[in-house]
């Protein structure tokens, strides 16, 4: 059997790997080794499993309508386990037999067992002696990640999780150790306190999230606060160990001893490169298993990609979806257009979202920049789902106004912040939503407050009796004057439904 292309892993990587070089017309394989087949980590145990529990809290516990209707909130007294998971077996489904179609309807050869590396184009399916060999002249590895498990660590999957396993839960429990407050153990930390779970998130970092905007995070851990979660930062963890069957102690170095009935261990994850010999097609993993490679996701082995969480940041679905067009499209010679601002969400609770620069980057770079704010709780939409804490925060650039940032907490961030993705990739400046009309009441209001803020605070500091010097000033408002005159026979918009009856780009709803 020879192909054109190999890909190896069917997570969101190697799914769309595989579909774009079907599309050119050529002889594809995909290799997945998990026994229920195509679909990675991404729809067994990560992305799609965790967001359709977090949804189901959210709707069984009523926690959106809980700022709205503050006396029924809980729509359910009693959760338990199975039925946080009766959606997804749904979900997991429909979205498996979606992939397996379109494998089919594409001609793309799904073969399943473990791929190893028998030399450059050579690739062993299954275990040595049961095996049989594949031909390919591009290969295209997309074998994702596996939970960091340290050996001094007693998972047994009953009392102490690794994060791939932590919805195999049995039952609720009553409280929930959380060692590592990365993205993950956020989520997971979150979610768990949201249906009422005693939560202690533990993280060797004195800051959460760093990567995220520092207002963004302040709100955040109001809400974990107030959701009851402790929070133990800057703390190593020494020793984990099992008192009783219901009870965990987590101690830390710090002298603190930490006790829970389950433990949730998510300290990161490391490539999943261990069976694949890499070393047979002249490659070589790092201490955690990653592969490197090139802006094309090629790796030092011409004919050889590797792209999703293999190659680590920013290690998500989405991203890994991109990489593999992309290699797809590198490795026969189509042109391809790379994002330059993949957005991140964050499924917390609430969730946030991010997009572009962030206030520490720009200060780090020396760019002059400004900020305008949205608060929910001034937007109508806000006060009528009942979320009055969540903001939209725009950083854009002071002289040219281009938009560089979009960082967004509360309900539908992950949603919203397309809206500014889409201006920024555009090269748009935050004029775009002073001079734009939205739906009312919606959310996206919030872009349109949020840049009449940032104006408006240019506008104070230029006025303000520190900015120019009151020769300038006066030269200034000479010219404001003639150019008042000047423009007196045009009419003068002063208020938000003068300006919607001027927009060019009123939508009809
Ligand atoms: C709990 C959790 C929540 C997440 N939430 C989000 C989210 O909300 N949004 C988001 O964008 N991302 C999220 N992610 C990250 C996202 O799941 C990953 O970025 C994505 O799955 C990576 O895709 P991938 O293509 O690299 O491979 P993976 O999805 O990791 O799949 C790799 C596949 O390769 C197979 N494989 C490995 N080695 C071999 C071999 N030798 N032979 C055959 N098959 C092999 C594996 O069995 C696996 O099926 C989450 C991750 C976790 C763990
Ligand atoms: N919504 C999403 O997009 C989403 C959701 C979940 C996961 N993911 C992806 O999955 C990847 C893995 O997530 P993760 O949370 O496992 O990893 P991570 O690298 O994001 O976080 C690991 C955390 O554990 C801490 N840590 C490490 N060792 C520790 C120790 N001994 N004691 C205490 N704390 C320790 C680190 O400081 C870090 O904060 C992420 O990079 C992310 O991209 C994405």
């Amino acid at each position: 059997m020879r192909y054109d292309l190999v890909v190896i892993g069917s997570g969101p990587g190697g799914q769309k790997a595989a579909i774009a070089a079907s599309k050119l017309g050529k002889r594809v394989a995909i290799v997945e080794r998990a026994k229920q087949l195509v679909g990675g980590v991404c729809l067994h145990t990560g992305t799609i499993p965790s967001k359709t529990i977090r949804e189901a809290i959210l709707h069984l516990t009523g926690f959106r309508q809980r700022g709205a209707y503050p006396d029924l909130y809980r729509n359910k007294r009693q959760i338990t386990m199975d039925e946080l998971r009766r959606k997804l077996a749904q979900v997991s489904r429909t979205e498996w037999e979606v992939l397996q179609d379109q494998f089919d309807r594409n001609g793309v050869e799904v073969h399943a067992g473990e791929a190893s590396f028998v030399d450059r184009q050579t690739i062993r399916i299954g275990a040595l002696g049961e095996h049989y060999i594949i031909h390919a002249d591009n290969v295209i590895l997309a074998p994702g990640t596996k939970p960091a498990r340290p050996k001094h660590i007693p998972f047994d999957g009953v009392t102490v999780f690794d994060s791939d396993e932590f919805l195999n839960l049995d039952h609720i429990p009553r409280s929930m150790v959380v060692v590592g407050a990365g993205v993950i153990g956020i989520e997971y930390g979150l979610m768990f306190a949201t249906l009422g779970v005693k939560v202690t998130l533990i993280d060797g970092r004195p800051n959460l999230l760093e990567f995220v905007d520092r207002e963004i995070i302040d709100v955040l851990v109001y809400h974990a606060r107030s959701l009851g979660v402790t929070l133990r930062l800057g703390e190593a963890v020494e020793n984990i160990h099992k008192i009783d069957e219901g009870s965990v102690a987590v101690e830390l170095a710090s002298g603190k001893r930490i006790v829970g009935e389950t433990v949730l261990f998510s300290v990161g994850r490391q490539g999943d490169t261990a069976a694949l010999n890499v070393e047979a097609a002249g490659l070589t993993a790092d201490k955690r298993g990653r592969l490197s490679c090139d802006e094309n996701f090629q790796t030092e082995v011409r004919g050889i990609y590797a792209v999703g969480d293999i190659v680590g940041f920013p290690a998500l679905a989405s991203a890994a979806m991109e990489q593999g067009r992309q290699a797809a499209s590198h490795a026969f010679k189509q042109p391809f257009q790379p994002c330059d601002s993949i957005p991140y969400g964050l499924f917390t609770v609430p969730e946030i979202s991010t997009v572009g620069k962030n206030e520490e980057e720009l200060t780090k770079d020396c760019v002059p920049y400004e900020t305008g704010v949205a608060r929910f709780s001034e937007i109508a939409r806000g006060q009528i789902i009942g979320d009055t804490t969540g903001l939209l925060k725009l950083l854009f650039h002071r002289e040219t106004l281009q938009l560089l940032g979009v960082h967004c907490i509360g309900d539908a961030a992950t949603e919203l912040v397309h809206i500014g993705q889409a201006v920024m990739r555009l090269g748009g400046t935050i004029e775009y939503f002073r001079d734009t009309v939205f739906n009312y009441p919606t959310m996206a209001e919030c872009y349109k407050v949020a840049a009449l803020d940032g104006l408006n605070k240019i506008r104070l500091a230029y006025t303000s009796p520190t900015a120019p010097a009151k020769e300038e000033r006066r030269e200034v408002e000479q010219l404001d004057a003639a150019a008042d005159a000047e423009e007196s026979t045009l009419p003068i918009l002063t208020t938000l439904s003068e300006l919607a009856t001027e927009s060019p780009s009123t939508p009809i709803v």
